[in-house]
């Protein structure tokens, strides 16, 4: 049964600010037939635009199956619901305002779908949990400014807290082009401060400390423009996406002040039920969390199953746990399917060497050429 949900629209400043809000604060959209083609890399390097037949977007919904093994999908021993592909959701959530980087990612890997924004991590979870969106698009890690901290509080949940319900099903690779807004008639001489996502702020640093720029931390870069917008100043502008820019009236100061133009945002797709590739499918990765006693060793000992069998990691990532300075759960991500004999035994050796483990999801990878192909050639337009 899917929960009801209010509409409301929001005024801003004479300019309408229409959203879906989930949970139980309130809901209307507005289909933006505007909206940009994300562009995105596949696996020949070449960039292609986002469309339904951009053949990178499709590797979120090739194949399908199930998958059981140690830890199981989704915490000890769950099986898999056999949820078929190409998954196609008809509602995704993200946490922002339309606009938003995460907005764009949505409307770029499920063209179909419909989006609906949430004010926050936890409403989006929720939004999912209840069946209010089939999906979650989260950002996870950013090229210049690294992990996205709101996920990484919540991943180890996903893994070790079995109310919170999700599991991960795909991964989406987005260019982030970073863009300074601001009313029309501001010249960038008169900008002082500059609000955005704090992970936009990071991967702006040199341009903002080359002009002296103060940074002002916002809840997302979407946000951050329509605030601009509605109640800024001669000296505010924001670092926004285009369709940003757009959407909330801005003009661009200055184009692509991202740091480096090789820019990119890896998002996770989130959903209640597990969408498991096919065994024999290619490109699969198998996301993994786990806990080790604090012991010299343990780490190298849970993963010399992967090292020995030639499995390659994609990820390694440590988290503190129990308030304690000393890293003893780890998310791992690597290559291939938890139902192939040679991943099963390594996962088999991972168990023996820790205390729990989970695994967090099995999807296909997205443009299997972005993580070692991303070179300065690299375009996009958002
Ligand atoms: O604020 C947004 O537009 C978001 O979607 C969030 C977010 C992030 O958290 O990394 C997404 C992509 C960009 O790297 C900047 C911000």
């Amino acid at each position: 049964m899917r929960p009801s949900r209010n509409t409301t629209g929001s005024n801003s400043g004479g300019h309408l600010r229409e959203r879906v809000v989930c949970g139980d604060a309130g809901t209307r959209r507005r289909s933006r037939p505007d909206l940009p083609s994300a562009i995105c890399r596949p696996g020949n390097g070449a960039p292609i635009r986002n469309d339904a037949r951009n053949p990178a977007l499709k590797s979120l919904g090739a194949g399908h199956g199930r998958v059981s093994g140690p830890g199981g999908v989704r915490g000890q021993g769950a099986q898999a619901r056999d949820v078929r592909r190409p998954f196609a959701p008809a509602v995704v959530t993200y946490h922002g305002s339309a606009g938003a980087f995460a907005h764009i990612a949505c409307r770029a890997a499920f063209p179909r779908a419909r989006a609906i924004a949430c004010d926050s991590l936890l409403q989006v979870i929720e939004a999912v949990r209840t069946g209010t969106a089939e999906a979650a698009v989260l950002p996870c890690e950013n090229l210049l400014a690294g992990r996205v901290p709101d996920i990484h509080l919540l991943l180890p949940e996903i893994g070790m807290a079995s109310e919170i319900g999700l599991t991960i099903v795909g991964e989406i690779f987005l260019p982030i082009e970073l863009h300074l807004v601001a009313p029309a008639g501001r010249s960038l001489d008169q900008i002082r401060r500059v609000h955005s996502h704090p992970v936009a702020l990071n991967q702006v640093r040199r341009f903002l400390s080359a002009r002296g720029l103060a940074a002002v931390e916002q809840s997302n870069t979407a946000t951050a423009a329509a605030l601009v917008r509605r109640a800024g100043e001669e000296a505010d502008a924001a670092v926004a996406s285009e369709l940003a820019a757009r959407t909330y009236g801005l003009t661009i100061l200055e184009r692509n002040i991202e740091d480096n133009p090789v820019n990119m945002t890896r998002f996770y797709v989130l959903a209640r039920d597990p969408v498991v590739p096919a065994l024999h499918e290619p490109d699969i990765l198998t996301s993994l969390l786990f806990e080790l006693h604090n012991a010299p060793g343990a780490l190298f000992r849970a993963l010399g199953g992967f090292a020995d069998a030639g499995i390659n990691m994609t990820k390694l990532e440590s988290y503190l746990v129990d308030g304690q300075f000393v890293a003893t759960r780890f998310l791992c991500e690597f290559e291939g399917h938890p139902e192939r004999d040679d991943v099963r035994q390594a996962i088999d050796i991972l168990a023996r060497h820790s205390t729990r483990h989970a695994i967090l999801g099995v999807f296909p990878m997205h443009a299997t050429g972005t993580r070692t192909r991303a070179d300065a050639s690299l375009g996009g337009v958002q």
